[in-house]
């Protein structure tokens, strides 16, 4: 089928909503239409504000020719950049579609095999990223569809530089997890050697990345664990909102921002002090905590309305706090009420994670809910894919989960089944590679 849209407001590429100023090759679909030229239509028309209708495929098949290539939604137009100072991912607007897979490196396989596979992951997102096909060997499954703000994102777990024989290179900040006393871990859905987070707006380009980055991966790596996840789509709602979780909270609403004065040093990890020291190659970078949450949703669904709110200190209809306001109002943590009680409650999520409460422990919470299925007794496997940034996770995850995991109210509604840690490094430059500083110094 032949995209069509209903209007367009360009994309995020200047490059591309000035119509197509790229010189990269053109490739036809098998309908004879290139994706590029696609691409270039929706910037161009993004560029004009020109609004087309969703009939204009139809009436043209209904006269029997091959429908004129029309706009591409602004969902499929809008392409995130894969070359910058950060990998993308990171700050990009959540993605309605996601996947997170862990490889390990294979048997035998050491730093050449490593540096060969980022370099071919590196070049296959920058296609993928900008809407092209995945080399010669595509799978056709993303051909109709724009770029659709995919993005790849890679990181490198504790494994991986034992393997790489740069054990001396590993950052601290990669020293396991401490176990939390309420986890109950699979160790074979947890950590890796390579870690892999695909997101996209649109199911297919996820699915043709997630499957491209496993071929790509060819016989340097093999996948341990693969989890996918979704959100709100684009569009869904009247307007931008927070999205919700599956307990039907707003969740997301206290993030740190990238306006913030203090967002860069808590999200990404700093230049090194000196050009030597073993963490160098990771400036710009940052740590993803990944954590497979399930909801116990049959009991939390059982909860009072009310007592849901109490849990998290905010209200479910629009995420505002207990104290009152809208959704971005701060929580009042002081205020009392009549039975001289918090209005949050001392138990209360929002409370407890709150960086006030955490000297200042803060982490960019960037993740996606999941659904695997209903089990025999009816009891969905339904959570978060909890994924969260930081600049250094001993100042980040790990003090806010260690005072969660000792009288959060929503401890008794949650399991922690899988987790993962993983040192992200900085963007890669045009022609340079993801984690090419690491594995050619
Ligand atoms: C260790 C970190 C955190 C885990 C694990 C975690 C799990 C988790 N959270 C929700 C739902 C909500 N969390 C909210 C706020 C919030 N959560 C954390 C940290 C963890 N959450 C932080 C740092 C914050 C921000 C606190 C603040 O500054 O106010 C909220 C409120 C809305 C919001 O700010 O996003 C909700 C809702 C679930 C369901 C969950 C595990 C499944
Ligand atoms: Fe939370």
């Amino acid at each position: 089928m032949k995209p069509t849209s209903t209007a367009i407001t360009g994309t995020t590429d200047p490059s591309k909503a000035a119509g197509g100023a790229r010189e990269e090759k053109e490739t036809d679909t098998p309908g004879g239409v290139s994706r590029r030229r696609l691409l270039r239509t929706a910037g161009a028309a993004g560029a004009g504000g020109l609004a087309l209708g969703a009939a204009g495929g139809a009436v043209a098949a209904a006269a029997g020719g091959d429908p004129a290539p029309t706009a591409l939604a602004s969902v499929g137009a809008t392409a995130v950049a894969f070359h910058g100072p950060h990998q993308p991912g990171i700050t990009t607007p959540l993605q309605a579609h996601g996947h997170l897979a862990a490889f390990d490196l294979a048997p035998g396989a050491g730093r050449k095999e490593a540096a060969g596979l980022m370099r071919r992951w590196s070049a296959l997102a920058t296609e993928l990223m900008a809407g092209e096909p995945a080399g010669t060997g595509d799978t056709g499954v993303a051909l109709d569809a724009g770029p659709s703000s995919l993005t790849l994102t890679f990181g490198f777990g504790h494994g991986f530089f034992d393997r790489t024989g740069l054990t001396d290179r590993r950052p601290g900040g990669l020293d396991p997890l401490p176990l939390f006393s309420a986890d109950r871990l699979d160790p074979r859905r947890s950590n890796g050697d390579l870690w892999v987070q695909i997101g996209a707006d649109d199911g297919l380009v996820a699915f043709h990345a997630l499957r491209a980055v496993q071929r790509a991966a060819g016989d340097a790596a093999r996948v341990r664990w693969q989890m996918t996840g979704f959100n709100r789509s684009p569009g869904a709602t009247a307007r931008p909102m927070t999205t919700r979780n599956l307990m039907g909270q707003v969740d997301g609403t206290n993030n740190p921002r990238p306006s913030d004065p203090d967002f860069t040093r808590r999200i990404f990890v700093p230049p090194a002090a000196s050009p030597g020291a073993p963490d160098a190659w990771l400036a710009g970078g940052s740590y993803a905590v990944v954590r497979r949450i399930r909801m116990l949703l049959d009991d939390w669904e059982g909860l009072d309305p009310r007592e849901q709110e109490r849990v998290i200190g905010r209200r479910r209809a629009d995420g505002a706090p207990l104290t009152g306001g809208t959704e971005t109002t701060p929580l009042d943590l002081h205020r009392l009420g009549p039975d001289g009680l918090p209005v949050i409650p001392a138990n209360a999520h929002a409370r407890i994670s709150a960086p006030e409460q955490n000297s200042g422990a803060a982490m960019l919470r960037r993740p996606f809910s999941y659904h695997d299925g209903i089990g025999p007794d009816g009891t969905p496997d339904a959570g978060l894919l909890f994924v969260c940034w930081q600049a250094d996770p001993l100042r980040g995850f790990v003090p806010v989960q260690r005072k969660l995991d000792r009288g959060d109210a929503l401890s008794p509604f949650v399991r922690h089944e899988a987790s993962g840690l993983f040192a992200v490094p900085g963007g890669a430059g045009r022609g340079e590679y993801v984690g090419q500083r690491l594995l050619e110094s």
